[in-house]
């Protein structure tokens, strides 16, 4: 037990880099770090947020458990007048999904970004208080991607000044909504908006579905949970629901108005506001999940890394720091090496990408405010394609984490299955990723056309006005260390991305219509978006590197980690470099034997980078991550905790294991 634990002290004690500082930076800066640190440490340390027998609760308990625990976390911020920023770092690390994700993230957002000043006085501060609980219900049975499909109506009587929400089919019933099965008073509901007798489309309105006296649903109203989802704890904590609609009368300022607004006459009148702002809750949330995305891998990294830092298997017997023969650890194998370093570097991408997500997001809103609205367009397709990226390598990098750790991490107590069974829904909802990157190639496409009328691409496209100098340039790469230049990098990646746009801007052109065109090429469509956004992370990761970052030798591992996410990029999409012309094949090789030297610059540093997370034992529920390595007596702990272990003889023994051994005996015998 001793030695397992002093292996992760050697490995701490290897580092090249102040720890502390680098803390500061994945948290983002020093006010950040403290405060989450200090709501880390309060979460963990009361055992009012203990998690770690979610695995083995049965739905109604894990569910009837997330809905203390947000009580008591409401409690807890009362009780301790948080600020909004420590009261989110609270549910964070209570990491229950409950029914407050919804409503924090999603039915406020909607109100303040689609309400008038005066429906938002009036609701958000029954929202802030709490005294209404409330869901956000767009997607239906029969269409979630395809928003303007949906069927569920709003059609305004003008007798009575009311809107009269309907559920017309089957298929029109809204399907998933979190918070909604068991939980949510009220809720945004998507309706196709019909005065007059016409159809204006999907807009947003204000619904109670729940009585606040009883719980019971509303007249006309029928509501219920759509059963279990994937994996044990996991999603199935929160009550996704289902909600039909029988001619649900609601008044008429409960159309949410900012957008367009429907007159007691029954006109309906646009205002100057783009009409995707009623898609806005959904700009917000995608910026969120790009920041939960590198929370996600980072977590599943930190656990994966710690581990096979513990874990040996196999000679050449080595000598450890008191002269006993070991065994190789499993993180010095080049293979571990290659499928474990590329992620950690992954998850500092997404942290910094995610960052800049932020402030772009914030640039909006105050652009918003000043009725411009000229980066919206730009805003859509970098959050939907950011957050289709990084969930899709967080989905898949937690998932390589959990084999990284062999056979024990498919135990539940690694805690990967119920992170990977936790997120991976992330590919889905806010947007299927699939359908996010076609938007992105939407608006690549657009801008492309765009280039030939003069007009000049700006911010993430901005490498687009030198498409020339792009389509023709050649790498210059002639030795294995000039892959560590950035700019040499970044060029690299923009000829990628540039080619592969152009190449189906000129293909789209073949077909009959555009839309034909849309169709037959959207692989490639969804390829060239996705070397757009790739391209958006190095950016932002190689322009983080240019800031003022102190700290003992930090910079140092952050350009290391940069070349890393890189290098595997090209090493990963090496077809989609060579087919291009961007790199040649000897480039490529020298590419592979740089990231090669990359990993063994790194590999001292490791268990100190995933320390820098800052993550509490209690946050990552894991036994093979703990913070002092001690896993197998822990696991063996575990195992005992098992209501299996319960009793020495198994419950079903006497009625199906004793008569077949009796009988088999007893054939044997005859
Ligand atoms: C130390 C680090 C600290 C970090 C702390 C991290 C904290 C993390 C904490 C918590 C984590 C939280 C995790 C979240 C918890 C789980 C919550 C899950 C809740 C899930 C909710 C949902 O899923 S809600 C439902 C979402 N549904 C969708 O996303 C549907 C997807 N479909 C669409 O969005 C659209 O319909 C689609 C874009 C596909 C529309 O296509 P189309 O028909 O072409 O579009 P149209 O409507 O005609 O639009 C035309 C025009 O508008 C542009 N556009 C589309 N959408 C938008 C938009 N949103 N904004 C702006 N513009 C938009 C579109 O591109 C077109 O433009 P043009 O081409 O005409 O210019
Ligand atoms: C855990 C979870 C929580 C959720 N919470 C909420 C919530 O709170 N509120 C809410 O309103 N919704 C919620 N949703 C619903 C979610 O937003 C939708 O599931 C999501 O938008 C995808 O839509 P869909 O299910 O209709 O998939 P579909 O669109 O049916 O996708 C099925 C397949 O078709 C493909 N596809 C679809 N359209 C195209 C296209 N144009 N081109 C190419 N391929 C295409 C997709 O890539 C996918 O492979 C939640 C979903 C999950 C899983």
């Amino acid at each position: 037990m001793e030695r397992i634990m002093d292996h992760l002290a050697h490995e701490r004690s290897k580092a090249q880099f102040s720890v502390e500082e680098m803390k500061i930076i994945w948290a983002g800066s020093l006010h950040a770090f403290q405060v989450s640190d200090r709501i880390a440490r309060l979460v963990a340390s009361d055992p009012g947020f203990r998690k770690d027998n979610r695995a083995v609760l049965s739905r109604k308990e894990l569910f009837k458990s997330a809905l203390r625990k947000a009580a008591y976390v409401w409690k807890r911020i009362n009780e301790l007048a948080l600020s909004e920023e420590e009261a989110s770092w609270l549910r964070f690390y209570v990491d229950e999904l409950a029914y407050a994700y919804i409503h924090w993230g999603m039915f406020v957002p909607a109100i303040k970004g689609s309400a008038t000043e005066e429906q938002q006085q009036k609701w958000l501060p029954l929202a802030n208080n709490m005294q209404i609980i409330g869901t956000y219900a767009q997607t239906e049975l029969g269409h979630g991607s395809n928003v303007r499909g949906l069927e569920t109506t709003a059609t305004f009587d003008q007798e009575t000044d009311e809107f009269i929400i309907h559920s017309p089919t089957l298929t029109s019933s809204k399907w998933w909504p979190g918070g909604l099965g068991k939980v949510a008073t009220h809720a945004v509901v998507y309706a196709r908006l019909i005065t007059d007798g016409q159809d204006y489309g999907v807009h947003g309105f204000l619904v109670q579905i729940r009585s606040l006296d009883d719980h019971f649903p509303l007249p006309g109203v029928t509501v219920g949970d759509i059963g279990m989802k994937f994996g044990s704890g996991a999603f199935n904590s929160i009550d996704n629901g289902f909600l039909r609609f029988n001619h649900v009368r609601i008044p008429r300022n409960q159309m949410l108005m900012k957008v367009s607004r429907v007159t007691r006459q029954g006109k309906y009148v646009e205002s100057n506001v783009p009409k995707q702002l009623l898609y806005g809750a959904m700009v917000y949330v995608r910026q969120i999940i790009v920041a939960d995305a590198s929370i996600a891998l980072s977590r599943a990294v930190c656990i994966a890394t710690r581990y096979s830092a513990v874990r040996r298997q196999f000679g050449p017997p080595h000598e450890d720091e008191n002269g006993k023969g070991v065994e190789t650890q499993v993180i010095d194998y080049k293979t571990q090496q290659s499928r474990l370093f590329p992620l950690l570097a992954s998850a500092y991408a997404f942290r910094f990408v995610g960052e800049w997500l932020k402030w772009l997001y914030t640039d909006l809103i105050q652009k918003l405010e000043a009725n411009d609205f000229s980066t919206l367009p730009e805003a859509h397709a970098c959050t939907a394609g950011l957050k289709s990226l990084t969930t899709s390598a967080a989905a898949d990098g937690i998932k390589e984490c959990w084999k990284l750790c062999g056979g024990h991490g498919y135990l539940s107590s690694s805690g990967l299955p119920e992170l990977y069974a936790a997120f991976v829904p992330a590919c889905t909802y806010e947007g299927d990723n699939i359908v996010l990157l076609l938007q992105v190639s939407r608006f690549l496409m657009k801008t492309i056309s765009q280039l030939q009328t003069g007009k000049k691409p700006i911010g993430t496209t901005a490498y687009m006005a030198h498409v020339e100098h792009l389509i023709q340039c050649r790498c210059t790469v002639q030795k294995a260390e000039d892959w560590l230049n950035p700019s040499v990098i970044l060029e690299a990646f923009e000829a990628r991305a540039i080619r592969l746009s152009v190449a189906c801007a000129e293909n789209l052109t073949k077909f009959a219509t555009p839309l034909q065109g849309f169709s037959e090429l959207s692989p490639d469509l969804v390829e060239a978006a996705v070397a757009h956004c790739q391209l958006i992370v190095v950016s932002k990761f190689i322009e983080k590197l240019q800031q003022n970052i102190e700290g003992n030798g930090v910079k140092q591992q952050l350009e290391t980690l940069c070349n890393i996410y890189c290098l595997n990029l090209i090493h990963k999409h090496l077809g989609d470099f060579l087919s291009t012309g961007s790199i040649s094949p000897k480039q490529a090789s020298l590419a592979s034997d740089q990231l090669r030297s990359r990993y063994s610059k790194l590999r001292s540093n490791v268990i100190a980078l995933v320390d820098a997370f800052n993550y509490t034992d209690h946050f990552l529920g894991s036994v093979l991550g703990r913070y002092d390595g001690n896993v197998y007596p822990k696991l063996y702990e575990e195992a005992w905790k098992d209501p299996l272990n319960d009793s020495i003889v198994p419950d079903g023994y006497h009625e199906y294991i004793q008569p077949l051994l009796k009988q088999q005996l007893q054939n044997a015998r005859l």
